[in-house]
């Protein structure tokens, strides 16, 4: 049988539905006993992250309730100094990034404890340069971003030994010029996104061969326009994220063909809840409204929305006011 790698898209796709979109974050778990509130609760503090920074592109962060937000993050801080994604969870990397970037977002990094912050991050460096997610050791490249990011968001990349965290995420390089999660992983849209983003961070994008890897990334490319994370992969929306910034920080975003992409996110709205599904007909989730709301920004299309940074997946005016000028090839 044949294999369908790609998707048809309807014939004719909606305009961007802001308001939509906006009531579909500011209402998505909400209601306590709701099924979406209970099944995200692992990852909470990431789904605020990604809701806020939707609705912040959008200019929709004053409708925000930013007390209650600012609250949940202090009580999510642990004696380890680490935050966890809910109240009563353990400290993982993944949520203390994602409450250190809201924090940013609504500038009030005042709201935790930053010198235990910094210290957990830094016991999560191991003696190869590598970074465990928390106490229980798992090492995944993307726990090296997560932690570069987080320091350099806190001026705080002093307290980690820079070189050998890149020495690592270099020996994640694989011969398609593509990048694992651990050395002679398979090449993945994601961990791309994350070893370029620390490499902006550190200033060594000198280190990566950007036409091959630029190559490999517009490779994801489908008629459909979408994008996928590999090579016989389906095209999903948040990949439009993983590869579009790595493109921009590369200098290569206008090797992709913007008219078809721009076509792909549009048809992943969800017309009548608001939000953007993973493909056209799936269930909208915050998820996947942010990376496609990013991917606009980053295509420069006439939408009103705000610039996002490719480095950190934040506001261009949060990285400006933090004074951060992540690296970038021209
Ligand atoms: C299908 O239900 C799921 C499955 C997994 C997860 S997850 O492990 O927490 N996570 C984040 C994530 C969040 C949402 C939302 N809201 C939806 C999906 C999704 N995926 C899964 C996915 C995305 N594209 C296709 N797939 C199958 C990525 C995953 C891993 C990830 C975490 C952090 C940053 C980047 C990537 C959450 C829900
Ligand atoms: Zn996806």
């Amino acid at each position: 049988p044949v294999l369908k790698h790609d998707i048809e898209l309807p014939a004719s796709v909606p305009e961007l539905l802001l308001e939509k979109h906006a009531n579909f974050l500011l209402s998505y778990g909400t209601d306590k006993d709701e099924y979406m509130y209970c099944m995200t609760e692992h990852m909470r503090m990431s789904g605020m992250y990604w809701g806020l920074t939707a609705l912040d592109l959008m200019g929709k962060l004053e409708q925000t309730n930013r007390n209650e937000v600012l609250e949940f993050i202090a009580q999510c801080q642990t004696e380890s100094g680490g935050i966890a994604a809910s109240l009563q969870h353990d400290p993982h990397i993944l949520y203390t990034l994602s409450a250190v970037q809201i924090l940013c977002i609504y500038n009030a990094l005042d709201t935790i404890d930053i010198e235990k912050v910094v210290k957990y991050v830094k016991e999560r460096q191991q003696p190869d340069g590598s970074f465990t997610g928390d106490i229980w050791g798992e090492v995944d490249m993307r726990f090296s971003f997560c932690a570069v990011a987080t320091l350099s968001l806190l001026n705080r990349l002093d307290v980690i030994d820079v070189d050998k965290a890149v020495e690592f995420v270099m020996k994640c390089m694989n011969f398609d010029g593509g990048f694992g999660s651990k050395p002679g992983a398979e090449s993945h849209a994601g961990m791309i996104y994350c070893s370029i983003g620390l490499l902006s961070i550190t200033g060594n994008l000198h280190l990566v061969d950007a036409d091959q890897l630029s190559w490999w990334l517009c490779e994801r490319q489908l008629p459909s326009g979408g994008l996928n994370g590999r090579p016989e992969k389906l095209p999903d929306v948040c990949y439009s994220w993983w590869v579009l910034s790595a493109l921009t920080i590369l200098g290569r975003l206008h090797w992709v063909n913007k008219e078809q992409l721009v076509k792909f996110v549009l048809a992943c709205q969800d017309t009548e809840s608001g939000g953007f599904s993973d493909r056209p007909g799936d269930i909208a989730d915050p998820f996947h409204t942010l990376f496609g709301l990013t991917a606009l920004s980053l295509l420069n299309t006439d939408y009103p929305l705000k610039k996002i940074n490719p480095t950190y997946c934040m506001p261009e005016y949060v990285i400006q006011r933090l004074h951060l000028k992540p690296a970038r090839l021209d």
